[in-house]
């Protein structure tokens, strides 16, 4: 057992004949709270606590040894493509995601970005990629952050347009909460018609994110055949 391997075990337990049972045991279904403020956008969800504190303090821990953990790297993204091995916290997060989607969208994630964020960093307004199916389910871990939603003009144009100047269609924005556990959807219109993302600074420049956060976002990558 490679030490990522045992400290997997550690946090997690070793779930080789209990995978099955033991599978939504950690999920608290809540009715979905919408924290925005009015209009809320159709096609966005926000779990609140969706994950305990404790199980949320543990994959924060599992993803920080897995993808963060190389002293002196200055990585602050992990990738993963394809199908999850359910035995894994990604796997896990995509069970989880599954249950979530609404049925209409008869799909399994197969791409997964984690996403690191130090003190005072955040992300740029955009539209995820078009090669990305119509449905994002993200997971928040660590510090608090506030999440920014924005119509755009020309859905177009934003979708091509990672993080750089966009043509709002007004300066109307969502502001969202999202703490250590909580759960978010985008599809629809909240996917496609509005951009996100997460400023360094909030109200009159205090910092967003005041410490180590690390976000987990689920995708299904677009057939092209
Ligand atoms: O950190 C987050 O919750 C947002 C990440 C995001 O928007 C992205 O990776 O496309
Ligand atoms: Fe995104």
């Amino acid at each position: 057992m490679n030490s990522c391997e045992s400290l997997y075990s550690e946090l997690f337990g070793d779930d080789d004949d209990k995978e099955e049972e033991d599978e939504n045991d950690d999920l608290k279904f809540l009715d979905p709270i919408y924290e925005a403020e009015p209009p809320v956008i159709p096609g966005l969800r926000i779990y609140r606590n969706l994950l305990s504190a404790d199980l949320s303090t543990q994959y924060f821990s599992w993803l920080t040894h897995a993808y963060f953990h190389t002293p002196g790297s200055t990585t602050n993204q992990g990738l993963h493509f394809g199908t999850f091995d359910k035995a894994t916290p990604l796997g896990r997060l995509s069970t989880i995601s599954q249950t979530l989607i609404t049925p209409s969208m008869d799909f399994l994630f197969d791409q997964a970005i984690v996403n690191l964020y130090e003190r005072g960093e955040g992300i740029g307004d955009h539209v995820d990629l078009q090669r990305f199916d119509s449905c994002v389910v993200g997971f928040s871990f660590g510090a608090t952050a506030v999440m920014r939603l924005r119509p755009v003009r020309d859905r177009q144009t934003a979708a091509t347009a990672y993080a750089r100047e966009l043509d709002f269609a007004d300066p109307a924005e969502i502001q969202v909460v999202l703490r250590a556990g909580d759960v978010y959807i985008l599809e629809g219109e909240a996917r496609y018609g509005w951009t996100h993302g997460i400023p360094k600074t909030v109200g009159g420049g205090k910092v967003n994110i005041e410490s180590r956060r690390i976000s987990v976002t689920l995708r299904k990558l677009v057939k092209t055949d």
